[in-house]
């Protein structure tokens, strides 16, 4: 029979290979809070939770420096003030450092606050590729209950599309009428390209019917939203890491590479913006995306 132990060489280089596996996703995670992909207190969770995983491993140091403006001496004064020793992991924290840790991330990073008095109406916006049009299609197929607005475009018809159905599409001269005729509730030039907006009488009809709509655009027309409707209910569809947008942008295949750093570009301001809006739904799966939102509606 042959001998199934291990020699220990093949242990060595089995256990480097496992290391440098777990640098590269402490790197990541690292990453993805600077990007604000993940909030600073998603991060410290999965520690908290998993204290073997890369989360759990990253040294508190390491966390700190990682987020938005904080830099060596803000780091220093912060590990001070907590009473955390700088060899410390997340995973590793005691009860009252990880209480300390949480109440300070928790005045430096507020949580989202969803304002009092919503309306049913619900706009849904975040990154390109994290999913909004994926989310916004199930929601549409499972809900027939809530409206989802179809929008006007200056942009061409793509194979299988239909007018009036996914997209209004139109001429520059019919959407120059449209906002010169105040038909839109929003408008704007998306991806440096075609222009979109949302038609007003099917929302305010439907939200007079007592029906939920779901407006599905992008940031610039959410903020437009949230100016001409301050009760409305903003909602930013985040991706699981950084690394899966970049995935779903590329594996869609619907853009060059020069249009996807573009967008990538782009996707980084919309991250940084998510604290303007009332909820933060992380599309990990569609349909536990979905239904969240349709509770928010509910
Ligand atoms: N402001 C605004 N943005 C919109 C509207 N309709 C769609 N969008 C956004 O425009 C982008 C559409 O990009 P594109 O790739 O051309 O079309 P898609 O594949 O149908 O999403 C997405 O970011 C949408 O969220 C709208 O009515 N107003
Ligand atoms: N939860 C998810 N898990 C895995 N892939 C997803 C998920 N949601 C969307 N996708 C995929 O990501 C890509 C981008 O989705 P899409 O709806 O076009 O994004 P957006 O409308 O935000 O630009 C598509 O290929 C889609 O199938």
């Amino acid at each position: 029979m042959a001998d199934s132990r291990t020699p220990p060489e093949v242990d060595r280089v089995a256990a480097s290979r496992r290391a440098v596996a777990a640098r590269r996703e402490r790197a990541a995670l690292k990453h993805d809070v600077a990007m604000r992909v993940i909030t600073p207190q998603e991060l410290l969770q999965r520690a908290l939770d998993k204290p073997d995983s890369p989360a759990g491993a990253m040294r508190v140091p390491d966390f700190l420096t990682a987020l938005p403006a904080i830099g060596d001496g803000k780091r220093d004064r912060i590990l001070a003030e907590l009473e955390i020793s700088p060899v410390k992991r997340l995973g590793g924290l005691g009860v009252r450092q990880r209480v300390a840790l949480q109440r300070w991330l928790d005045g430096r990073f507020p949580p989202l606050q969803p304002r009092a008095g919503r309306s049913r109406l619900i706009v849904l916006a975040g990154p390109t590729a994290v999913g909004k049009g994926t989310v916004a299609a199930h929601i549409k197929e499972h809900h027939p209950e809530i409206l989802l607005s179809v929008s006007a475009t200056t942009r061409q018809p793509r194979p299988g599309e239909v007018d009036g159905e996914h997209y209004f599409f139109v001429d520059d001269a019919a959407f120059d009428e449209l906002i010169r005729s105040g038909a839109l509730l929003e408008h704007a030039t998306v991806h440096n390209a075609y222009r979109y907006g949302t038609p007003r009488a099917p929302i305010e009809q439907a939200l007079a019917d007592g029906r939920t709509v779901l407006l599905e655009i992008d940031l610039q027309g959410a903020r437009q939203v949230r100016a001409a409707a301050p009760d409305a209910t903003l909602v930013f569809l985040a991706p699981p890491s950084w690394d899966e947008l970049v995935q779903r942008l590329v594996g869609r295949g619907t853009e060059d590479a020069e249009e996807r750093t573009r967008r990538l570009k782009t996707a980084k301001v919309e991250l940084a913006a998510q604290g303007e809006f009332d909820y933060r739904v992380v599309n990990d799966d569609v349909a536990r995306a979905a239904a969240e939102i349709v509770r928010l509606a509910g």
